[in-house]
């Protein structure tokens, strides 16, 4: 099972991130509403940190998103708003990165609607619906995603804690599309300073 880890902007944090844990990706939140919103500033000693950075974005312009891919050396780009697919094809085609596109689930998903997205992005990722796009600490319901109809792998989200682990075992011997987990808010300290303890524990309990 991969990691992602979200929400990361202080540089100690990082330092400590890749010392104590290493997970698979480090999220950087440029979504500028966010409490965990990581500005220009800290663009120079980010982009030397060796370890793959998803930049998460909101509904933000193809010129926007390449800006930060320059300064902050991304290697992937979250879609974490309302993007079409064409957008998305877009964002795809002229960065050449890895895409995941986020979709935030309320009470169902209509598994039609993701279709069009399927050749345009790299995984999938689910998180809960809220008026905020992201960072609600809340989980869905899972269970929406035993019906989960396509090959494409995605990612988990929504509040996640070392208390879901047995469940997310569940589902994954279930779905195996199932490859990551995206921790951020349950994990904090206060927003964007991530508790490294805590999540060093968790990534020695993913067994799966
Ligand atoms: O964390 C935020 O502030 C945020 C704001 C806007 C878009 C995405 C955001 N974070 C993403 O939210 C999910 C779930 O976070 P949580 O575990 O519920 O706190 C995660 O994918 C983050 O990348």
């Amino acid at each position: 099972m991969k990691l992602k880890v979200c929400g990361m902007r202080e540089s100690a944090n990082v330092r400590n991130l890749l010392d104590q844990v290493q997970p698979d990706w480090m999220g950087l939140i440029f979504y500028p509403a966010s409490p965990r919103f990581v500005d220009d500033i800290q663009a120079d000693w980010i982009r030397d940190t060796k370890i793959r950075k998803v930049g998460v974005f909101v509904d933000a312009s193809l010129t926007d998103i390449a800006e930060k891919i320059q300064k902050f050396g991304l290697s992937t780009i979250q879609l974490h708003g309302n993007e079409s697919v064409e957008e998305v094809r877009e964002i795809k085609e002229k960065t050449g990165l890895e895409v995941f596109k986020v979709f935030s689930i309320d009470k169902n998903i209509d598994w039609k609607h993701l279709e069009g997205y399927l050749p345009h992005v790299d995984y999938f990722l689910f998180d809960t619906f809220t008026h905020t796009y992201g960072g609600s600490g809340k989980t869905f319901n899972w269970q929406i995603l035993l019906d989960y109809p396509f090959d494409k792998p995605f990612l988990l989200s929504g509040g996640l804690t070392l208390g879901h682990l047995d469940a997310i075992g569940d589902m994954k011997s279930k779905v195996p599309q199932l490859q990551g987990l995206d921790i951020n808010s349950k994990f904090e300290i206060e927003p964007g300073l991530k508790d490294i303890d805590l999540v060093s524990e968790f990534k020695k309990s993913l067994k799966f």
